[in-house]
């Protein structure tokens, strides 16, 4: 069911384009060549969540009196609201065995905070998505309870980065998850984060 008004795009942004830099393309071929035995698995990633899934999701969670449906039909995750390489470049990749997810991330221009650095708004934005996307493939439909960030070092704008996650824990309904963030050649760490996500109402399976 699509609302008229609403814009698909089934754009896949976890695949080269070019505006990604030398060392993007190069983890990229790195990650797709881990692929080929299975062990890594490649994440897609695209401008909206499926169309049907996310009209239903303020159903899913007993908040539909609270949406604006016009709006929710102009809605796009907000990692893909700029234009390529002006914002969030990345890529991600999970091992099911280890339970965990690198992302590559490319951050552009537009991310900037301090003058020649990335804002601490985008860092942790790529941090949920990413420590969101390992808790996703383990514990489905969950919202982010609690995210701790330590910025140890300012990233220069424009950087690509490792963004290294790993599924710590599970207890019931929620889910312990910490990550990192790392120059390419790994040799500086400039954030580490813990998050916990809690998987959404079990008795209210989305049919
Ligand atoms: C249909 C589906 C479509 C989806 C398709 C999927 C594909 C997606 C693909 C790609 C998209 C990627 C998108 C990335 C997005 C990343 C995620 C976000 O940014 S989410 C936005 C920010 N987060 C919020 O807005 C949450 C607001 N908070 C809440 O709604 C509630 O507080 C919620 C749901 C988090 C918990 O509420 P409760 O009522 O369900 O559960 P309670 O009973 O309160 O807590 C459960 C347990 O967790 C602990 N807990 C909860 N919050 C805690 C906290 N802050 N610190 C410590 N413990 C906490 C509690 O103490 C309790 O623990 P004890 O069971 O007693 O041991």
């Amino acid at each position: 069911r699509l609302l008229s008004s609403e814009k698909v795009s089934d754009k896949n942004h976890s695949l080269p384009k070019p505006c990604w830099g030398k060392d993007m393309r190069l983890l990229f071929d790195q990650f797709m060549k881990k692929c080929e035995d299975g062990s890594w698995i490649h994440l897609p990633s695209y401008e909206y969540i499926a169309t049907q899934r996310s009209q239903d999701f303020p159903t899913f969670i007993h908040a539909s009196e609270l949406i604006n449906k016009e709006k929710l039909s102009q809605g796009r995750l907000f990692t893909k609201s700029f234009e390529d390489g002006l914002g969030f470049e990345y890529v991600m990749f999970y091992n099911d065995a280890e339970k965990r997810i690198v992302c590559v991330f490319q951050g552009g221009p537009h991310l900037q905070g301090m003058p020649g650095f990335f804002h601490g708004g985008a860092i942790a934005t790529m941090i949920d998505a990413t420590v969101g996307m390992n808790a996703i493939v383990s514990g489905g439909i969950v919202m982010t309870a609690n995210l701790n960030i330590n910025f140890k070092r300012p990233i220069p704008l424009c950087s690509i980065v490792l963004i290294n996650s790993q599924l710590d824990k599970i207890e019931g309904r929620k889910l312990l998850v910490s990550c990192n963030v790392q120059s390419v050649d790994e040799k500086i760490l400039y954030t580490e984060a813990t998050s916990l996500f809690v998987k959404l109402n079990p008795e209210k399976e989305f049919d």
